[in-house]
């Protein structure tokens, strides 16, 4: 296993930067994952790590060696993608081995490696099956053993759920950071889906128009985002000038709110409906979504719409006094 050091990493197409002065570093035995809207860089970013792109700019230390200008089969990286590229010819077994036939490890272990493999991503007795014969998240979990049979220095998943439905997608991602966890392999993982990022990761590296707009464990990015765009991107928050709020509200309470930025981050299940509050206003109820676990209101109300998600179903079109107390706001760069 090995540690992932990023510098100053840059890819540009013509004058368009797909990446631009990227610095990130992932300790040994850690996953991050890099969470962004399509078109960010995060693809980019993995596939430079990987040896398939090469960067305008910078360097990538693999276990304290510099790879640029190593090939990709020799930097010793298991890959995942989002869709399979199994062999469709080849068993289960067969695709996971071919690694080894490929750096000719002795039959005999490979057997042994193959079936220790198979196990773990809980595929034990399907060796014998072909991709065809195999759902979606099987196929997936014969891709993850592929990668790990080889015992490689980092694992790199680039949107490795995205083809399983919903409720898969959730299993799959259990597991993957079980044995992530359990193998203790260094892990770059790249996602646009937010909860994905969040429950699978030790740290998580939100990207925006080619660069790192905020890097932190996961917790943190959730409940301290610096600026309106992460606040936005994980968890839907309601972004609020200070300046807009300013003319509903006393001047001394726009000011207790002021911290580092010029705006606020109030999230939609924090935002509540009733009188009290530190931060108060009428509002008018424009629409609402039943979603199974609760309502998604739309709030119109003198400083913009906001979101909110409730347990209490209200009538559109009904007026009420909604608004926040100031521990649930954080303070944000617009
Ligand atoms: N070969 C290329 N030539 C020109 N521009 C490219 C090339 N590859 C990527 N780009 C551009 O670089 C930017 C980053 O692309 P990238 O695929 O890394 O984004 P992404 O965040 O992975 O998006 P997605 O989630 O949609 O895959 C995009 O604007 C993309 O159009």
């Amino acid at each position: 296993m090995a540690d992932i050091a990023i510098r100053g990493l840059s890819k540009h197409y013509g004058g368009m930067a797909a990446v631009e002065d990227l610095h990130l570093a992932i300790p040994e035995g850690a996953l991050l994952s890099l969470l962004g809207p399509s078109g960010c860089g995060k693809t980019t970013t993995l596939r430079m790590v990987a040896g398939f792109i090469e960067p305008t700019r910078g360097s990538i230390d693999i276990g304290g060696t510099e790879v640029v200008r190593v090939p990709p089969h020799r930097r010793d990286l298991g890959l995942v993608f989002q869709s399979y590229a199994l062999f469709p010819h080849m068993t289960a077994a067969e695709n996971i081995g071919f690694g080894l036939r490929m750096r000719r490890v002795p039959k005999p272990e490979i057997g042994e490696r193959v079936t220790r493999t198979l196990n773990m991503v809980r595929l034990g007795g399907l060796g014998d099956r072909y991709p065809r014969q195999l759902s979606g998240g099987q196929q997936q979990r014969v891709a993850l053993a592929r990668a790990l049979v080889i015992e490689p220095r980092a694992l790199l998943l680039d949107e490795p759920l995205s083809n399983l439905d919903a409720n898969l997608r959730e299993e799959v991602r259990v597991e993957i950071r079980e044995v992530q966890k359990s193998l203790g392999v260094t892990t770059l993982f790249v996602t646009h889906d937010q909860s994905e990022a969040l429950s699978v990761s030790d740290y998580v590296g939100v990207m925006r128009a080619g660069r790192l707009e905020q890097l932190g464990t996961a917790t943190d990015i959730y409940q301290k985002p610096r600026t309106g765009f992460v606040a936005t991107f994980l968890g839907g928050a309601n972004v609020i000038k200070l300046d807009a709020l300013a003319a509903v509200v006393p001047a001394a309470v726009v000011e207790a709110l002021r911290g580092q930025g010029n705006a606020i981050g109030v999230r939609p299940e924090t935002l509540a409906i009733r009188s009290g509050l530190d931060v108060e206003f009428d509002a008018r109820i424009e629409a609402s979504d039943f979603l199974g676990a609760y309502w998604e209101l739309l709030l119109g109300t003198p400083i913009g719409p906001l979101k909110i998600r409730t347990n209490q179903p209200q009538p559109v079109g009904s007026s009420v006094r909604a608004g926040w107390m100031n521990n649930d706001a954080v303070s944000l760069e617009a």
